[in-house]
């Protein structure tokens, strides 16, 4: 079954609205973790407009204790020397590597490879050696693949916004082809496969189908927004009864 990592990114957009901790980004983790969410991802942009650096920090103690054991914290994020340094002291399951500028309004695409890579392999290197599962964020385009697997990733993560934004037009097939062919090529090269940004309860079965070897989707915008009307428990069920193709 494909697992999925619910992004706490939007409980802390309305959190950081006041002065105090409500809405609780620990809490909602405890919620989605205890409803069967596989783990729990966050992006703690530069600017902090959602996450955090003492949310990361809380949320890894979250991870540590046992009713957790064997769920995954998921870490996102450029690569810059503030995120690294986070990254060293909470050595996170996975680091998600994303290559947004700091004002970027969200991740919108993937890793210029290989254009990147002198940049990225050296990094990629030194958080595995720290025990960190690292997926670089890709575009649907397969010929990506060799690119990304000569890093020295363990996973891609493939980009769905434009699976997202074509959902139920007559450009969704070659989009979701699109996502497909770069699995595949990722897979033969020995990539593990994740997915994420923009799925939804509407989009999401039709991708699960589609890749159903897909190891996880990280889910967090249309998920926090449908639990306003379902409930965090809810919503987290909903989503997971998507993934059990
Ligand atoms: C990488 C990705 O697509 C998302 O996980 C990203 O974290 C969304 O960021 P915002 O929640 O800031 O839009
Ligand atoms: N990597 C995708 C993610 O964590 C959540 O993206 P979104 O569901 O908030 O668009």
């Amino acid at each position: 079954m494909i697992a999925l990592s619910v992004n706490l990114n939007k409980v802390a957009t309305l959190r950081n609205t006041r002065p105090h901790d409500d809405p609780s980004v620990v809490r909602a983790a405890r919620t989605v973790l205890d409803a069967g969410a596989a783990g729990v991802t966050v992006h703690p942009r530069p600017d902090a407009r959602h996450i955090r650096e003492q949310d990361v920090l809380d949320l890894a103690d979250v991870m540590k204790e046992a009713a957790y054991a064997g769920r995954e914290f998921n870490i996102e994020g450029y690569p810059d020397d503030r995120f690294l340094d986070l990254i060293r002291r909470v050595k996170p399951d996975q680091v998600t590597l994303v290559p947004d500028a700091p004002d970027q309004a969200t991740s919108d695409h993937g890793w210029d490879l290989p254009a990147q890579h002198n940049f990225l392999a050296p990094i990629v290197a030194e958080l595995k050696d720290m025990g960190c599962r690292v997926s670089l964020f890709a575009d649907a385009e397969p010929a990506i693949a060799e690119a990304m697997a000569k890093t020295g990733a363990d996973r891609i993560e493939i980009y769905t916004g434009p699976y997202f934004e074509t959902f139920g037009t007559p450009e969704n097939a070659a989009i979701l082809k699109a996502i497909v062919d770069t699995s595949e090529a990722a897979r033969a090269l020995g990539l593990g496969i994740n997915a994420g940004h923009d799925l939804t309860l509407e989009n999401l079965p039709t991708l699960a189908q589609a890749v159903p070897w897909i190891d996880e989707v990280s889910i967090g915008h249309h998920l926090i927004g449908e639990a306003l009307w379902m409930g965090l428990d809810g919503v987290v069920k909903a989503y997971r009864d998507c993934l059990a193709v």
